[in-house]
């Protein structure tokens, strides 16, 4: 065991589910939850993973604390491997990192008072005396802003902001290194989330623990993580401490999240960004850059003059077109209903023109060359040419963001982040390390 390693480490860790078919269960692909993940937690730190649902951020907690086997990957706690302890280990480590879980109500059992719940551990871990497990409970009770008369009241006794508290005292009471928090506050009321996060602060300064928090909720984060990582379908993209990446966010993905936090300050006010298209699934995670599929700022292809707007519409169209279709006689039909008339009496021109409405595309790109690609694409689709159109646009428009993977690198403004934008503006980046 070294001193000077983290607490926690993770090392490329990756999860991923098979999926099956038929009663031979053959393997026909796989969830890829998380896909090959890297940071560090020290002691008496907080780092927080945040992203939206389905990233992969549960996966990951459960995944690090050896709650499931990883796929791949390595989480060295203390600078140990934890896939190589032995079970004497194991229960050492069962006992130094602790997880809170985000629903407090469902977390407790209605039958035990929560002085024999948050001794429950202790019992487990082999204390027999029963009047130091409850001197042990009362006090914690009381640091986490309980009377230590309550040890012998039951759970429904107690608001969800309390039974978070006694989650808290729980988490405790083996005298952890690590905490991982999973969502612990958003099943609470906003009035008493600062509560607890507040508390969490302080328990973490005074215990020197180390603490993972989990959260979709990006102002949580800020609440009190030292640093973070914003994760997208199973990959961190941006990676940083809290200050910078909040007031300088590298990555279009963080942008977008933070833009869409509701903000007091009039004058800091931005525009939100909405980010368009669905959330891939992580079974068929897109090419390049995961996010390129919903990114505002994704780049244009080599040779033709979009504005980012109409190009982000017509990148659009191009995701559609490859991962479901556009279908001209559905088209052909609404417009029909639409304007009361027969399908074999709406014009083409009128099915391009509603593909363009519909993907929110201009009546005439500023390009003229882009413009004439696009023209003879919808032409394709109006005719029923789907696949022609989606080659057509495939190649004509083809970006970096769907052909090459951007690599998680130390940006100009110092923590990391995984874009083409900052890729190409920078020709000197060096690889990040955990610790960053
Ligand atoms: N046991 C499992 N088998 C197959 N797929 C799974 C399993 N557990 C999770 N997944 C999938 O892995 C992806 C990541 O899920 P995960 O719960 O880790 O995300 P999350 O960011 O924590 O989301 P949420 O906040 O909604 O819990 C999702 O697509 C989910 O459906």
């Amino acid at each position: 065991m070294s001193s000077d390693a983290p607490l926690l480490e993770v090392r490329n860790l990756k999860k991923h589910y098979p999926i099956t078919k038929g009663i031979m269960k053959r393997e026909v692909g796989s969830v890829r939850a998380v896909d090959g993940i890297s940071f560090a937690v020290e002691r008496g730190e907080t780092v927080g993973l945040v992203g939206e649902s389905g990233c992969g951020k549960s996966t990951a907690a459960t995944s690090l604390l050896r709650l499931e086997d990883p796929t791949d990957g390595e989480v060295l706690f203390e600078g140990r491997d934890i896939t190589e302890y032995n079970d004497k280990e194991l229960k050492r480590f069962r006992r130094e990192a602790q997880m809170i879980f985000q629903d407090p109500t469902s977390s407790f059992d209605p039958r035990m008072s929560i002085g024999e719940s948050v001794a429950e551990p202790l019992t487990v871990h082999g204390m027999r005396d029963r009047e130091r497990r409850r001197r042990i409970v009362k006090d914690l009770l009381e640091r986490v802003g309980l009377s230590a008369d309550d040890i012998d009241r039951y759970p429904h006794e107690f608001s969800g902001g309390q039974k978070q508290r006694i989650g808290l005292a729980r988490a405790l009471v083996l005298n952890p290194k690590l905490i991982v928090a999973d969502e612990p506050v958003s099943a609470l009321d906003v009035s008493i989330q600062a509560e607890i996060l507040s508390l969490m602060k302080e328990i973490q300064d005074e215990f020197g623990l180390g603490m993972l928090l989990i959260s979709h909720d990006l102002s949580v984060v800020r609440e009190i993580c030292d640093r973070v990582a914003v994760m997208y379908l199973g990959e961190i993209v941006e990676f940083g401490r809290t200050e910078d990446l909040y007031e300088d966010p590298q990555h279009p993905y963080t942008r977008a999240l933070l833009s869409s936090i509701p903000q007091p300050d009039p004058t800091k006010r931005g525009n939100a960004v909405e980010l368009t298209g669905d959330v891939p699934s992580p079974s068929n995670p897109p090419s390049g850059c995961r996010f390129h599929t919903r990114c505002p700022e994704v780049i244009p292809p080599e040779g033709y003059d979009f504005e980012q707007e109409a190009w982000r519409s017509v990148m659009d169209l191009r995701v559609r077109l490859r991962r479901g279709g556009v279908d001209a006689d559905a088209v052909r039909e609404f417009v029909a209903s639409e304007t009361s008339q027969s399908p074999e009496a709406v014009s083409e021109d009128r099915i391009k023109a509603e593909i363009r409405r519909e993907f929110d595309i201009p009546e005439q790109l500023a390009d003229a060359s882009a413009e004439s690609v696009l023209s003879d694409a919808l032409e394709l689709l109006a005719n029923g040419d789907q696949s022609e159109a989606r080659d057509l646009l495939g190649d004509e428009f083809e970006t970096v963001c769907e052909t090459a993977t951007p690599e998680l690198r130390r940006t100009p403004v110092g923590h990391s982040a995984s874009c083409h934008l900052i890729e190409t503006s920078e020709d000197t980046l060096t690889a990040p390390s955990t610790n960053d």
